[in-house]
């Protein structure tokens, strides 16, 4: 019998292991409120009307509250100010109710997202983009770690098992929102990593040697079936909307079809994006146990 498709076994859930983290923190959430009183709040900001972006902002607002927390929903006006943002910011970084803060990218181009993001307080930084987070994660201090990288950990673990020592992870991208705290995670994990990105001379022969591969580009079938070595786990983080046979769809970086000799890959859609709403709500647990001291499990 010839691999001609990719086996259901090989195929990684990410939607159900989502769904599985969302009711662990749901169960935590309830147990905290009981010690504590209280529950975690999270405020997420949008600023403008980028369709995209509400879609998303309105999914994490419905989870939040699926999870038993507290949401906060600011919605700006598209020609908002720098100061005004700022001084959002500002408020939601001294209020108790609110443990974390998102600011939902892309701004609006006369923003600048940098100063946005480092004006947030660290501690309640669930997206995990402040340079405090970067920096505490690069040198293995408790940070809050960038949502994608975090939930892709979870579920490579859920496949390798605890132990990643010495395997070879190559990623592709080098952005800090994925590739690089993706890149730190793994070394701390004690894998040995290359990362590669669109100057690299030879990514497909990096690929090969690959244990685990994790893709975050954004270029629609830019792996093929022959950069991925046989039993390798992949990792596909693209989420590159396409028109097929006229209709909009979602795919990511990894030419799925051809990854037959995959151990195990994630899907675009199902695979790595629920966990990244999921881990922001983790996120939010965990900043809310930092920031109230609580050491219950
Ligand atoms: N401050 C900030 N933090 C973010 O984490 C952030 C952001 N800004 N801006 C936009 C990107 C994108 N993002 C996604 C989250 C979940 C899915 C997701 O759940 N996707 C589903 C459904 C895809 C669909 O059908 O639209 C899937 O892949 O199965 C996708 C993308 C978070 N982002």
């Amino acid at each position: 019998m010839g691999m001609d498709r990719i086996t259901d076994g090989a195929i990684i859930d990410g939607k159900k292991f989502a769904a599985g983290l969302l009711e662990n923190v749901a169960k935590d959430v309830a147990r905290l409120k009981e010690a504590t009183g209280t529950v975690p709040g999270l405020a997420v900001v949008l600023v403008g009307a980028d369709p995209a972006s509400a879609v998303y902002v309105g999914s994490k607002h419905r989870q939040t509250v699926a999870a038993g927390m507290n949401s906060f929903k600011h919605e700006l006006a598209a020609d908002t100010t720098q100061d005004e943002l700022m001084a959002l910011i500002d408020r939601l970084n001294v209020d108790p109710a609110v443990h974390g803060i998102l600011v939902q990218l892309p701004l609006p181009v006369h923003l600048d997202a940098n100063a946005v993001i480092q004006g947030i307080n660290p501690d309640k930084d669930v997206d995990g983009f402040h340079i405090s987070n970067a920096g505490r994660l690069s040198t293995s201090q408790p940070a809050l770690v960038p949502c994608t990288p975090l939930g892709c950990l979870m579920l490579l673990k859920d496949r390798l098992g605890e132990n990643l020592s010495g395997l070879h992870a190559v990623v592709i991208g080098k952005s800090n929102i994925v590739g690089k705290p993706m890149a730190q995670l793994l070394l701390s994990e004690n894998c040995t990593v290359t990362v590669a990105h669109s100057r690299t001379r030879n990514t497909p022969e990096l690929c090969r040697t690959a244990d685990i591969l994790v893709v975050a580009v954004g270029r629609p079938g830019l792996v093929r079936g022959d950069w991925i070595k046989p039993g390798a786990v992949v990792l596909d983080v693209g989420i590159n909307r396409v028109e097929i046979d006229g209709k909009s769809r979602i795919v990511g970086d990894v030419a799925f079809e051809e990854a037959r000799h995959a151990g195990a890959i994630t899907p675009v859609p199902g695979g790595v994006g629920p966990m990244t709403i999921a881990c922001l709500l983790a996120n939010t647990l965990t900043a809310f146990r930092r920031q109230h001291s609580v050491h219950i499990d």
